[in-house]
């Protein structure tokens, strides 16, 4: 049997549900095509959600430290790692029912069930049925590069395996310099781990303001973190007692890992897609080229969120506001309603936290030469004046032009993670340098130093 939508998403992940919840609130017929048995895709069961509470944890973990400082009577104590996971699973669990029952449900969107794949720009085939949609939204995200080349490395794990760890790993290797090896990284090290960071060359925080590259390696270094630089793997092998050797080519070695975490990047889920059936070829690394609209190169078929060819566009709001937009256009009659992808606000869930929106320095300057003026302050809070675990914040705002227009702002520091909200607010009004300084500070906050600036 034939069932006709409006639209289809490809994928009940950030991007796919935010596009059909908001046709379905438009009246629409809308279904949602998943092939995991988890609903809410990376961001709620292997992204995101589980690592927001990991890195609670982890903020715990470095408190309690500090809480000896201000004079608790208390004796750090580790975390118990099953009850922890236990935890997090059921709060995962309750966020995948509210999808299920509440979410869809509750708006009468289907929820199909499989793997889609295109027979024809709008048809898709799951498990053996057909469904047709006036518009079919391609959403499947992406998944962890599994590194194939050097002997031993399925012997690793990815990030998607370190949320099924039973155990804490007593001794790690984290293999990557992004967003994941360092959030991970800085997780296992708080909790207890002997972590170590291999990026073998690759830039560390790539993109990234050179105050926060430096300034996040010193603290992750003094944390405890061991960063192993040019290093370069040469292949991994599994000791008789389990446990993992790393044979780096230089002839070194690193002996005794519970575990290696590869987080050298993600891979797009266009295999299997059927993209050729409809003469839709993605680009050279696998990701689909998009118009402003979403709209690929072939007629009624959008795509949204990670998949897309964008750089540095893979966060879930992004993929959310896509999918909403794109429904407000086709459904809601907002004619040139899109996303805007400039000044993207992210925080990366680091040890301190580090937060950017808008320009590095560096790339600033080869947009606008000698236009741009740079205000910058590092300083100690007044969390950690009696602390011995030092925390130093740093802050940054690269301004243009004689009217001094705020085109980047970097922090990182206790705090930031909810501190860059609000600013990016601001950045995306158009404010300057003067707007800032004319702002009344709230004391005593790390923030108020953004509206200080000398
Ligand atoms: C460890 C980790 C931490 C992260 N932390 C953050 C964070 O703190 N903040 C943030 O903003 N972003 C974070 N991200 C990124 C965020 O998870 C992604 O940007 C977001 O999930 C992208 O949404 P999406 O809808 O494009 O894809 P996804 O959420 O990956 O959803 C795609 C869905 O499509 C399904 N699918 C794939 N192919 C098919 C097919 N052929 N048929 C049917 N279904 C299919 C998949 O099973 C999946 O459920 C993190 C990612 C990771 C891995
Ligand atoms: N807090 C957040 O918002 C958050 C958290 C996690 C992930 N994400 C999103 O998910 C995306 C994917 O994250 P990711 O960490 O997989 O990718 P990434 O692109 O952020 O980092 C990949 C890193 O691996 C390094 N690398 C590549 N090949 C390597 C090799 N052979 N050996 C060692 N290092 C190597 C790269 O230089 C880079 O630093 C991010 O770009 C981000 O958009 C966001």
């Amino acid at each position: 049997m034939n069932q006709h939508y409006d639209v289809i998403a490809i994928g009940a992940g950030s991007g796919g549900l935010s596009v059909v919840e908001k046709a379905a609130a438009y009246g629409k017929k809308a279904a949602v095509v998943e092939m995991n048995d988890d609903l809410g895709g990376t961001c709620v069961n292997r992204g995101c959600v589980p690592k927001k509470v990991m890195w609670y944890a982890a903020e715990l973990a470095h408190a309690q430290v500090h809480a000896r400082d201000y004079g608790f009577d208390l004796t750090p104590g580790k975390v118990d790692w099953t009850k922890l996971v236990m935890k997090r699973e059921n709060l995962i669990d309750g966020i995948n029912d509210w999808y299920r029952d509440d979410f869809l449900a509750k708006a009468g969107i289907d929820l199909i069930y499989g793997q889609a794949r295109f027979l024809d720009a709008h048809t898709l085939e799951v498990r053996g049925e057909r469904y047709t949609a006036d518009h079919i939204v391609i959403a499947t995200g992406s998944r962890p590069l599994v590194f194939k080349d050097i002997p031993g490395a399925e012997l690793g794990i990815t990030s998607d395996g370190f949320f099924e760890l039973e155990e804490q790993p007593q001794k790690v290797a984290v293999v990557g310099g992004g967003y994941i090896a360092l959030e991970l990284a800085g997780v296992l090290n708080a909790l207890g781990s002997d972590t170590h960071l291999l990026h073998q060359g690759f830039p560390v925080l790539i993109g990234f303001d050179a105050m926060i590259q430096q300034g996040l390696r010193k603290q992750m270094e003094a944390d405890g973190i061991t960063f192993h630089d040019n290093d370069k793997i040469a292949s991994i092998e599994k000791q008789n007692n389990g446990q993992l050797t790393v044979h780096y080519q230089s002839g070194e070695t690193l002996e005794n890992l519970d575990q290696l975490i590869w987080a050298i990047g993600r891979v797009p889920n266009t295999d299997d897609l059927g993209l050729n059936t409809i003469g839709l070829q993605p680009a050279k690394n696998g990701l689909i080229d998009v118009n402003e609209y979403q709209e690929t190169s072939v007629a009624g078929v959008y795509a949204i969120g990670d998949i897309i060819n964008k750089r540095g566009v893979q966060l879930t709001p992004v993929a959310i506001a896509a999918g909403r937009r794109l429904s407000d256009r086709l459904f809601g009659g907002m004619q040139g309603r899109k996303v805007d992808y400039n000044l993207i606000p992210t925080v990366m869930f680091t040890h301190p936290p580090i937060g950017t929106i808008g320009l590095s320095e560096e790339a600033a300057r080869e947009q606008y030469g000698d236009e741009v003026k740079v205000y910058q302050t590092d300083f100690n809070s007044m969390y950690y004046s009696f602390v011995k675990h030092k925390v130093k914040t740093y802050m940054k705002l690269i301004v243009v032009g004689k009217d001094e227009k705020i085109v980047g702002c970097h922090a990182m520091g206790k705090g930031v993670d909810e501190m860059m909200q609000g600013f990016a607010v601001a950045l995306k009004m158009g404010a300057t340098k003067q707007d800032f300084d004319d702002t009344i500070a709230i004391h005593p906050v790390s923030a108020e130093e953004m509206v200080t600036m000398k």
